[in-house]
């Protein structure tokens, strides 16, 4: 019998980690938006970047968010520490983990969670507080379900980006809340 695959809540500080992130859709927005929350650079590779991504570089600066306009090539990935991908290729997003099993970066694609070395959750943040949820038998829309349940029971805004937002490309609700907000890289550092 096959064992089943369980998945440890590790939290780990990981402002001082070079993040890869290639696509710039609404899964790759919705992680590095989060991304950043946790004090992190990260680098998003893609040919077409949605508009959001220039506004979360306003908002933490270019030292935190690097954009690339161009396709994932061979090599990119080196030098990072953690690697996402999310492109809407599966074979890119192949090549992708390839690339990183062969150097040893972790990586996680998000079309495919058979080639995830960690899962990226759902996250749920209240004051100093931080939940993050995932499942072991990658129930994906159950996870969302209950991580809108406990955002409600915490009265916690959705942060996350709904996949319903994706034909909004520019100015979603997702940007002028945290524009409105006015929140800055260095006030998520400290928090
Ligand atoms: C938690 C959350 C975080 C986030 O993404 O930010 C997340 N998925 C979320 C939602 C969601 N995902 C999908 C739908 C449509 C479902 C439907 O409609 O039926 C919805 C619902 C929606 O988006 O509304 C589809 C889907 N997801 C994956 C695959 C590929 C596969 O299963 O192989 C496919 C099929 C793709 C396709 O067919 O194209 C894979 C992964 N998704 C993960 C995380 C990781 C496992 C975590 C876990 O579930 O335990 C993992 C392994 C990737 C990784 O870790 O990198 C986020 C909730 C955000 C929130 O609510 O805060
Ligand atoms: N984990 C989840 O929550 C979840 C949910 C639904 C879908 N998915 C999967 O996530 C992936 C992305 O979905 P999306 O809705 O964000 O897609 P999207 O169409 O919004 O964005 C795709 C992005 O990939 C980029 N891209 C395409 N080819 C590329 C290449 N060769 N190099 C670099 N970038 C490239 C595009 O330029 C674009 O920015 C899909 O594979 C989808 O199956 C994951």
């Amino acid at each position: 019998m096959e064992k089943e695959q369980r998945y440890f809540p590790f939290f780990v500080d990981i402002s001082e980690y070079r993040v890869l992130v290639v696509g710039a859709g609404i899964i790759a927005l919705r992680r590095t938006s989060a991304l950043l929350r946790f004090g992190t650079r990260v680098t998003v590779v893609a040919p077409d970047i949605r508009a959001e991504f220039q506004a979360l570089q306003a908002q933490y600066g270019q030292e935190y968010v690097c954009l690339q306009q161009k396709k994932f090539t061979p090599g990119m990935t080196n030098g990072y520490d953690i690697v996402l991908a999310a492109t809407d290729s599966p074979e890119t997003d192949h090549s992708i983990w390839e690339e990183c099993k062969k150097h040893g970066i972790r990586v996680s694609v998000a079309s495919d969670q058979t080639l995830c070395d960690f899962r990226f959750p759902a996250l749920i943040e209240k004051d100093n507080i931080v939940v993050g949820v995932t499942s072991n038998d990658s129930d994906h829309r159950n996870v969302r379900e209950i991580s809108a349940r406990i955002r409600e029971t915490l009265g916690t805004e959705n942060r996350n980006i709904d996949r319903a937002e994706k034909q909004d490309s520019k100015e979603s609700e997702y940007q002028r809340k945290e524009m409105s907000a006015g929140r800055t890289g260095s006030e998520e550092k400290n928090q």
